[in-house]
């Protein structure tokens, strides 16, 4: 079949796996929960990861690789850390036909694998700030049902881990970091989010506190967590024992030992499974053109049967095809014989190909083309005459109206409440909440609780939505933009009624 065989609108879960595939970005795999990224998906974790990898540079981070295989007596040198985790750890047990007397571990994460050489490698405190960052792919053997780029048991990343003398120092960085995750989303995948610290609950356990960038996937109503960005404090440092001398040789406080103070962050794969669930529509993938592998497809159009009285259309297509790339834009003429032009719109729309040039004997004769935007299905002519340029502003602007009206979809589905009875009605309306909250874990349970058996009221025992309930998603740092609360006093907790300490976002997690 050509077509995408599902609306998105009814069936999200088959329509985004059709996209996928009509879409080329990837193919399934016969070990569960691992997936091939193909050229189309692959070619935008490239774009992502050179941007990202120009930013951290500047910042002075630099990349290094450490081995993917970690030790059992390393892997468990923090107990609680990892004991949560345990259960999504995969295991190398045997080599060939020989059992294996340790057995070695496959990264989840990097921490363990890591530290300790942070520990030998940080000697002096001006062996400080240690900044290091790879590229590369982590194992969580998870069971919870697979779902390409969102949870997958093998996936890309990039995990930063930092080193400073001072916990201010770590605590700017974080920021740094968070903001260039927030551009990731803005800036090349036209994607908007919402950062904000994590609450108590919901953050990594080995840090202080974490920050996150939050998106929004309006057909589910859900959140996402598009990245995360954490201060450990000196968690680790004290678990791996990674001191310094206090640079104040009068200071004798722990014997004129400083623990450092560590940051760790981390985007991945993820981030391609977010801009396919926000952007596209029900004729396949809308990719964002600065990071589609094709921004333009010339196709040729008002072709006459017989075959070789079309060479004056695709030499016009060839030659439009080498401007555009002349002009630094990816453009590629399909000149492939034996399908017609509707197939070929077909195909690159599913593929999701941001702009569409047609070319035929009367736009050769007027000296122009006309140009489709696959994310409204606009269409005008388009002069020939310095079409390079032209194209280029064309596809900032796609990037803007894409960007636009995500945006305003995410704003939309943004609901200030301050009363329970509107709380469940709100969120079977496929919306976040944006709670008065006193920032107690009590109250956060109690809203996870009562608004997921509410949720499930008068339904059937077996089709009680078990993950109904809301969870935090983050305090936003800007709380100013959901107003002084609603009754200019100070608001009060939507569950205990205690005076609230922040609007915080509430929602059903993707
Ligand atoms: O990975 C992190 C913390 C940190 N790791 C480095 C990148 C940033 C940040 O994600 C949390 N975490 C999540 N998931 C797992 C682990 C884990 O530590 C360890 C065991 C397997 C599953
Ligand atoms: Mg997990």
């Amino acid at each position: 079949e050509m077509a995408i065989q599902y609306k998105k609108e009814e069936d999200f879960p088959g329509w985004y796996a059709d996209v996928l595939i009509k879409g080329q970005m990837l193919d399934y795999y016969d070990v569960s929960g691992c997936y091939i990224l193909r050229p189309g998906s692959y070619t935008v974790w490239q774009y992502i990861q050179s941007w990202f990898d120009e930013e951290i540079k500047k910042l002075g981070v630099q990349d290094c690789y450490f081995p993917m295989f970690v030790s059992k007596a390393k892997l468990e040198k923090e107990k609680d850390h990892i004991e949560g985790f345990a259960p999504e750890v995969a295991w190398v047990t045997r080599a060939g036909s020989s059992e294996l007397e340790e057995h070695i571990a496959i990264r989840p994460t990097s921490e363990t694998v890591m530290y300790p050489y942070y520990a030998k490698w940080i000697q002096s405190h001006r062996d400080l700030p240690l900044r290091l960052n790879q590229w590369n792919s982590v194992v969580r053997w998870e069971f919870k049902n697979p779902q390409p780029f969102l949870r997958t048991r093998e996936f890309l990343w990039q995990e930063g881990h930092t080193a400073f003398l001072t916990r201010q120092e770590a605590a700017d960085e974080v920021m740094e970091i968070l903001d260039l995750y927030a551009k990731v989303y803005t800036d090349l995948l036209a994607v908007p989010v919402i950062p904000g610290k994590k609450s108590e609950k919901e953050k990594f356990a080995g840090a202080d506190y974490t920050t996150t960038v939050e998106g929004f996937i309006p057909t589910t109503g859900r959140g996402i967590q598009g990245g995360t960005s954490h201060h450990l404090g000196q968690n680790f440092s004290r678990m791996f024992d990674i001191v310094v001398e206090n640079p104040d040789r009068s200071v004798t406080e722990n014997d004129g030992k400083i623990h450092v103070y560590q940051n760790s962050w981390g985007l991945s794969t993820r981030t391609l499974g977010v801009m396919v669930m926000v952007h596209g529509d029900d004729q396949g993938l809308v990719l964002p053109p600065r990071v589609a592998l094709q921004q333009v497809v010339i196709v040729p159009v008002g072709l006459s049967k017989t075959e070789g009285k079309n060479g004056e259309i695709y030499d016009a297509c060839s030659k439009l095809e080498k401007t555009l790339i002349a002009g630094g834009i990816r453009a590629k003429a399909d000149l492939r014989e034996g399908y017609t032009p509707g197939w070929k719109f077909n195909d690159w729309e599913m593929r999701g190909v941001p702009l569409r040039l047609e070319l035929g004997p009367r736009d050769i004769a007027a000296n122009s083309a006309l140009a489709v935007r696959r994310v409204d299905n606009h269409k005008a002519p388009m002069p020939l005459d310095g079409i390079a340029e032209t194209v280029k502003a064309y596809l900032e602007d796609v990037h803007e109206r894409m960007y636009e009206k995500a945006k305003a979809k995410y704003d939309s589905c943004l609901k200030t409440l301050n009363n329970w009875e509107d709380v469940v009605p709100t969120l079977d309306a496929k919306n976040v909440l944006v709670l008065p909250w006193c920032e107690e874990e009590a109250c956060e349970d109690m809203i996870k609780e009562k608004s997921a058996s509410q949720a499930n009221k008068g339904v059937a025992e077996d089709a009680k939505a078990p993950s109904a309930g809301a969870k935090s998603l983050c305090i936003p740092f800007d709380q100013e933009r959901f107003g002084p609360f609603p009754d200019g006093k100070d608001q009060k907790c939507i569950q205990c009624g205690k005076p609230a300490k922040s609007w915080t976002m509430f929602g059903r997690n993707g």
